[in-house]
């Protein structure tokens, strides 16, 4: 039996903290204000950028979209996040990815205030999180973390394996994972056998952007499988990197898509934006 693991009712415990510390703030003159800025017309981009209004706007935080386009140039987006990062009524600022092909996302990250790097993209945050020191982590990497603690997933000497090596998601979760005492691996493209690395995993996560990625034939009985890939199908539905049919009944357990992941994530963006508003 493969145990699904929920993000939803974990989300739905942050967001409820989230909600009691925005309503003081915002008691006190300072309403908690997340700034996301977009320069993408892709489709999972917006997907989410509609749940964090939804889940902010429930939350009592004030959430402003600032959409630049897909054709926006780094000169433009860059003089934004020096403007949301000067502004005192902004307490959270993210940069969206994808960006358009000419915008390279860490050297425009770096333009984020480290104080208000709710989503720990710029790379002085993740040096931080190398380090050990306090800095935001990079919300979706602090999910995983957060839903394999929340299930009681042991991580101490555990055999983990990262299917991908991004900045946002990859490289921060397998530093997360390192942090817990996890011995890690990180895979990508050139990784020249993915199953040998993930049939020797007690914890596998997944974030690639590729349905179907990984199998039932890439995993073991006592194999925990966190999907991360949040994927657009051409009828509108939202899939993961994981084939959910051919690894349930073989795994020991796996977080859906959706209703895994993805509410965490946004849950604890909340949660980093009123621990900015509140300093
Ligand atoms: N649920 C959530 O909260 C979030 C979900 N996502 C989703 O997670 C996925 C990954 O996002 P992100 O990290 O930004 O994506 P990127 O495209 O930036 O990175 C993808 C990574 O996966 C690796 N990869 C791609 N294909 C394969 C393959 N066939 N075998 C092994 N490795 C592969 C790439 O390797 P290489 O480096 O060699 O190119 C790369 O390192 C997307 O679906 C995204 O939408 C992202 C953020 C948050
Ligand atoms: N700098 C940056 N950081 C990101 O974290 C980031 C990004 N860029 N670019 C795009 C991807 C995608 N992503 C999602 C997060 C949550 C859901 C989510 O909550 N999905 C719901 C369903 C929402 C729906 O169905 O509309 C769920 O999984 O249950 C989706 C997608 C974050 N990303």
């Amino acid at each position: 039996m493969t145990r699904v693991l929920s993000g939803s009712a974990v989300a739905k415990e942050i967001r409820a903290g989230v909600t009691a510390a925005a309503e003081r703030l915002s008691a006190e003159g300072r309403e908690p204000h997340l700034a996301v800025v977009v320069a993408t017309a892709d489709e999972s981009t917006a997907a989410y950028v509609r749940s964090i209004g939804g889940a902010a706007r429930k939350c009592g935080i004030r959430c402003s979209v600032v959409d630049l386009g897909p054709d926006a140039t780094s000169i433009r987006i860059r003089s934004e996040l020096e403007a949301l990062s000067a502004d005192p009524a902004v307490h959270g600022i993210i940069l969206q990815t994808p960006l358009p092909p000419s915008a390279d996302f860490d050297t425009l990250a770096s333009a984020i205030d480290p104080a208000k790097d709710v989503d720990g993209a710029n790379p002085l945050s993740l040096g931080l999180l190398a380090a050990r020191l306090p800095a935001f982590a990079p919300a979706t990497a602090e999910a995983v973390m957060v839903l394999l603690d929340h299930y009681e997933v042991p991580l101490s000497g555990a055999n983990a394996v990262v299917v991908g090596r991004s900045t946002v998601v990859g490289k921060p979760a397998a530093l997360l994972l390192l942090n817990r005492d996890a011995t890690v691996s990180v895979c990508h493209r050139r990784t020249t056998d993915l199953a040998a690395h993930t049939l020797n995993a007690d914890v596998v996560v997944v974030a690639a952007g590729q349905p179907g990625l990984l199998t039932g034939k890439h995993v073991g009985a006592n194999t925990v499988v966190v999907d991360v890939g949040t994927n657009v199908e051409a009828d509108g539905s939202l899939i993961g990197d994981v084939d959910f049919a051919s690894v349930d009944g073989v795994a020991a357990a796996l977080t859906p898509v959706p209703g895994g992941v993805g509410p965490v994530t946004t849950a604890l963006l909340l949660q980093h934006t009123i621990t900015s508003a509140s300093r």
